[in-house]
């Protein structure tokens, strides 16, 4: 399987256990919206599979490698795009994503070639020249995306990219990613907005470090708005004292 195989993962801060007994696959190809309310334990889980953690049980595939036991063939099949922006606001866009060639040794005309294709498939090659401090928070994060793929990785991993963009740099941002996926990459997206969610999307929904739905977002909405059926399956409307 050439996308992500996650099987039976728990995690615990101590007592508070934050993961339990996780098991999904991404196929290539795939959108897979990982939908929970704050608290639910998507960024533990991106911690997980992107192994800042280690998983104390269960196994972890990236492209077929085993995280822990092939670590390197593992996540040299990975990009990340982290909640918060890495990109070094003093540097241009090229230069950004041309240090980040370097640490995966890729360089001279093989990084040029890369990260023109990488920029291009974010549209974002006309920026190439701006300092990272001149972009809006949308251009921002496309430039983290396109620096995630120059290694031409298989999985693409992005933790909440949206927080903090206004709406339609939001809906550019998800337009950009379906794309991608659609061009064949397995990506794992993680949110607490379901309005960044589509029909077609596979949708993985978390709750209190459980799965509570799987499956196609269209058949777990069943003709009904996904926000309800969210707000439903969470509790999240009741917590919040909100009536539905
Ligand atoms: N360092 C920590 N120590 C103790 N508990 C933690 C720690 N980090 C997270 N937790 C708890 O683990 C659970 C899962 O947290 P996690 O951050 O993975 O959720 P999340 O879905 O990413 O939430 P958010 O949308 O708010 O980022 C929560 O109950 C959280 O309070």
């Amino acid at each position: 399987m050439s996308g992500i195989e996650a099987r039976d993962l728990s995690f615990s801060y101590g007592t508070k256990q934050a993961l339990s007994a996780v098991s999904f696959d991404v196929a290539a190809g795939e959108f897979c919206a990982l939908l929970g309310p704050n608290g639910a334990g998507k960024s533990t889980l991106f911690s997980l599979l992107t192994r800042l953690f280690t998983a104390p049980q269960g196994s972890i595939k990236i492209a077929g490698a085993d995280l822990a036991t092939r670590p390197r063939a593992a996540l040299a099949q990975m990009g990340v795009v982290f909640q918060q922006t890495t990109l070094d606001l003093d540097l241009s866009v090229r230069r950004n994503l041309s240090y980040f060639a370097a640490l995966q040794g890729i360089g001279g005309k093989d990084a040029a070639r890369r990260i023109d294709a990488a920029l291009d498939q974010l549209n974002m090659r006309e920026r190439a020249d701006e300092k990272a401090r001149n972009l809006n928070g949308g251009h921002r994060r496309r430039a983290e995306i396109a620096r995630a793929l120059i290694h031409d990785p298989k999985v693409l991993l992005l933790d909440e990219p949206t927080v903090g963009l206004d709406v339609a740099a939001r809906q550019g941002l998800v337009a950009h990613v379906h794309a991608l996926a659609e061009a064949g990459l397995c990506v794992l997206w993680a949110t607490h907005l379901t309005d960044e969610v589509r029909a077609e999307d596979r949708l993985i929904m978390l709750d209190q470090g459980r799965i509570l739905k799987n499956g196609m977002a269209g058949d777990i909405a069943a003709g009904r708005p996904l926000t309800q059926v969210f707000l439903e399956l969470t509790g999240a409307a009741q917590d919040a004292g909100v009536a539905l």
